[in-house]
Parts: structure tokens; sequence; C-alpha cells
């Protein structure tokens, strides 16, 4: 686990996007320089998003063929379904720069392989980790992307489920989310904990409360947010309503 979480404070969402990005751009370059390639999390949710829209801009320095793309959590409506991750990274960012498709590894959707057998999606995606973990079961991500709610949800992790309790899986189900869509496919706190750096995108007043308890270091069943670090860094890129609590 890292030490204390650097907080990263701009004055709003657009100019979090930009710190965001810049250092997101600057990290693939110095990991692709020392190992060859990069492994980055995406994440759903507004500022996930804009920081893709952002990159697809301004992420030219980037050897977009040697990284590889996880998702954090996705939802398990059709493929076609405006509502999942993967399908508006897809419209920002994936769909515009030069990814290899072998690279991007997308949670299956409830129209896919594994029909509606949520389950097996998940199963499946435990086992792509697995198999790029180099003997973990889970890769070292270079960065975990996270969004946050104003409850401290993180991936599809919510406060006090039983998903959010997981110790062993990489990745689980969720059948009930408290936040549409209800079935939900998510990593786990030990596996975004395999992250070399885990990332917060914060922006808006109805979060500070969140982020106070998440930096602060609060109780994890209770606030997701304050469960989950970097095993060298955990940054939090916070707008100004959303660090009025710190
Ligand atoms: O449900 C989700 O919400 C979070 C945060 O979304 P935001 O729009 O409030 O920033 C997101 O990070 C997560 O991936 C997503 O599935």
């Amino acid at each position: 686990m890292s030490a204390r979480p650097e907080v990263v404070e701009v004055t709003d969402a657009s100019e979090l996007v930009e710190a965001a990005g810049r250092r997101f751009v600057e990290t693939v370059v110095a990991a692709q320089r020392e190992r060859g390639s990069a492994s980055m999390v995406l994440t759903g949710g507004s500022n996930g998003i804009a920081l893709l829209e952002w990159l697809r801009d301004n992420g030219s320095d980037i050897d977009w063929r040697s990284v590889d793309i996880w998702f954090g959590d996705d939802r398990f409506v059709p493929e076609a379904d405006d509502e999942r991750n993967s399908g508006q990274a897809r419209d920002a960012l994936l769909a515009h720069v030069d990814v290899d498709p072998d690279r991007v590894f997308v949670m299956a959707p409830s129209d896919g392989a594994f029909g509606d057998d949520i389950d097996a999606a998940a199963a499946d995606y435990a086992r792509l980790l697995a198999e790029h973990g180099d003997g973990a079961d889970s890769p070292a991500f270079d960065v975990h992307l996270l969004g946050m709610g104003g409850e401290g949800h993180i991936n599809s992790l919510f406060p006090h489920t039983d998903a959010l309790a997981e110790r062993s899986a990489t990745v689980v189900a969720v059948e009930d989310s408290p936040k549409p869509p209800p079935r939900r496919i998510t990593l786990t706190v030990p596996a975004v904990n395999r992250a070399r750096q885990v990332w917060f995108l914060v922006a808006g007043a109805e979060k500070a409360e969140a982020v106070a308890a998440g930096v602060g270091g609060g109780d994890a069943s209770a606030w997701p947010c304050a469960s989950v670090s970097g095993t060298e860094a955990t940054v939090w890129f916070v707008d100004a309503a959303a660090s009025a609590d710190l």
C-alpha cells in the first residue's frame, strides 16, 4: 500500500481533466520507456469519459499499440446500450487512436458470448486478468482510474455490499446495484489494489464528504473509496467543490 495520498486540487472539472490527462500521457510514456508497454484501467462516469475525450485530442505522444486497456467495471446490458462504459470509451477514444484490438479487454455484455449468464461473464474477465497477471491473479496495472459517486462508490463497489467485501475473487457480478442499471461486472478491492497507481477523478460539491472520507481513511465498508490505494501512489484529482471538506 502507498503511504499518504496525493491531492491535486484544481478549480473545476475541465482543469481536472487536463491535469489528469497530462499525467496520464507522462505515465504511459514512462511505462513504455521502462517496460515496453503500459497497462491502464479505464473508468466510466462523467470525468472518466471526459478524460478519454481529452486524450483523443492530446494523447499523440502515446504509442497506443503498446497499451493494454482494461475496464474497472461495466454494465451488464446489451452491447449497443448507451450505458456501456466500454461503448462510451470506444466512442470517446478507442475508435480514434491506434490501439491494438487484441489488447483492449472488454467485459462481456448481456448479449455477448455468455448470453445472460453474468457469473460466467465475470469469471471470464477474471480468467483474462490472471492470464496477464505474470503469475499473480491480475496484472500490476500502471494506473487504475476511478470515478466516484457521492456515497463513495468506485467501479461497481457500493457501500455495505458483498462485492465491496470480496477479498478473494478479482472480478464479481453485481445483481442489485443501487445505481442503475442494476446488473454490473466489477473489479474488486484486491484487483484495484494490484495497481501501481490508483487515481480518483472527482468533481462536484455532492462528493465532498466522500472525498474527505477517502483521503482521510474513513470506514472502508461505508466508504468504498477508502478501501483502495496504489502500491506506488494514490492520487486524488479534485475540483474546488469536491475538496471543500478536506
Ligand atoms: O456507475 C458508475 O459511476 C462512477 C462515477 O460516475 P460519475 O458520473 O459520478 O463520475 C463511475 O466511475 C463508474 O465506472 C460507473 O460504472
